[in-house]
């Protein structure tokens, strides 16, 4: 296994009260990683973190091989997105190329043929000239994967891509991460069904603000690690949870 990202320190706080504290973790290619912790624990904040969406107050993001603009796709809760919004399915795949044309090259043979392998990847061919939002949830996500795909990322964030499908678009959706688990890709996964993690996931990530554990489903999500994870923070809430924090409240 070959280390893909290694998160060295990270600290991200809003309004001084760290919601991620001081972790550090690597993780290897060929994984696809359960990101577990209770409400509030920090998942979401992570996850923008690694993609450079919110700023981190100390520590580093190390991407290894790939740079880094292209080498990670943050795709967002399905709640966040406009799905009304007019795309094609083959639209938004197509959507993942934009980065790295830049101003002067053309949409080319090459860029529809990675498009192409996107939807093929994600079975989406079929829908590929569907609106977006006539889609179920489950390709709706895979829509998702497409452009990430599309993109040539080889770290996928994902916020919760599980909830809300059904039994057959959990395993439709399971099937595409998999297949991009062995072309060697990342996959993060926020995720909050705790009986599912050992049928989807090959490696679990358990946080609880600050790291918890890392490692191999079977070795790792331990019911010891599991009531470590969430005994923590049972009240969970706006509280900083770090007792020797003692900024007062921004107003
Ligand atoms: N934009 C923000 N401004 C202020 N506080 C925030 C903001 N976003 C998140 N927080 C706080 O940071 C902490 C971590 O939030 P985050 O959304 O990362 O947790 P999570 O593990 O994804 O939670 P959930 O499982 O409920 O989605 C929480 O205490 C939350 O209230």
């Amino acid at each position: 296994m070959t280390p893909r990202l290694t998160i060295t320190d990270a600290t991200v706080s809003y309004n001084r009260v760290p919601a991620v504290h001081h972790l550090s973790v690597t993780l290897n290619s060929h994984s696809l990683v359960a990101l577990v912790g209770p409400n509030g624990a920090g998942k979401t904040t992570l996850l923008k973190a690694i993609a450079g969406l919110v700023p981190m107050e100390t520590g580093k993001v190390t991407v290894h091989g790939g740079n880094r603009k292209n080498a990670i796709a943050y795709v967002p809760q399905r709640e966040a997105v406009d799905w009304d919004f007019p795309i094609t399915v083959r639209g938004l795949a197509e959507m993942g190329r934009y980065p790295s044309l830049g101003l002067w090259r053309k949409f080319g043979a090459e860029d529809d043929r990675i498009v192409e392998e996107s939807l093929h990847v994600t079975e989406l061919e079929a829908f590929a000239d569907r609106q977006i939002k006539a889609l179920s949830g489950g390709q709706q996500q895979r829509a998702f994967l497409a452009r990430a795909w599309a993109q040539q990322a080889e770290i996928y964030l994902l916020d919760e891509p599980f909830t809300g499908l059904d039994r057959n678009a959990q395993e439709a959706f399971s099937g595409a991460l998999h297949k991009l688990r062995k072309s060697g890709k990342l996959i993060i996964a926020s995720h909050h069904d705790l009986k599912s993690v050992p049928e989807l996931f090959d490696h679990v990530l358990l946080i609880n603000g600050e790291l918890v554990a890392s490692g191999p489903t079977s070795e790792t999500f331990t019911t010891a690690n599991i009531e470590k994870t969430f005994a923590m923070k049972i009240f969970s809430g706006s509280e900083p949870h770090h007792h020797h924090h003692h900024e007062p409240h921004a107003s």
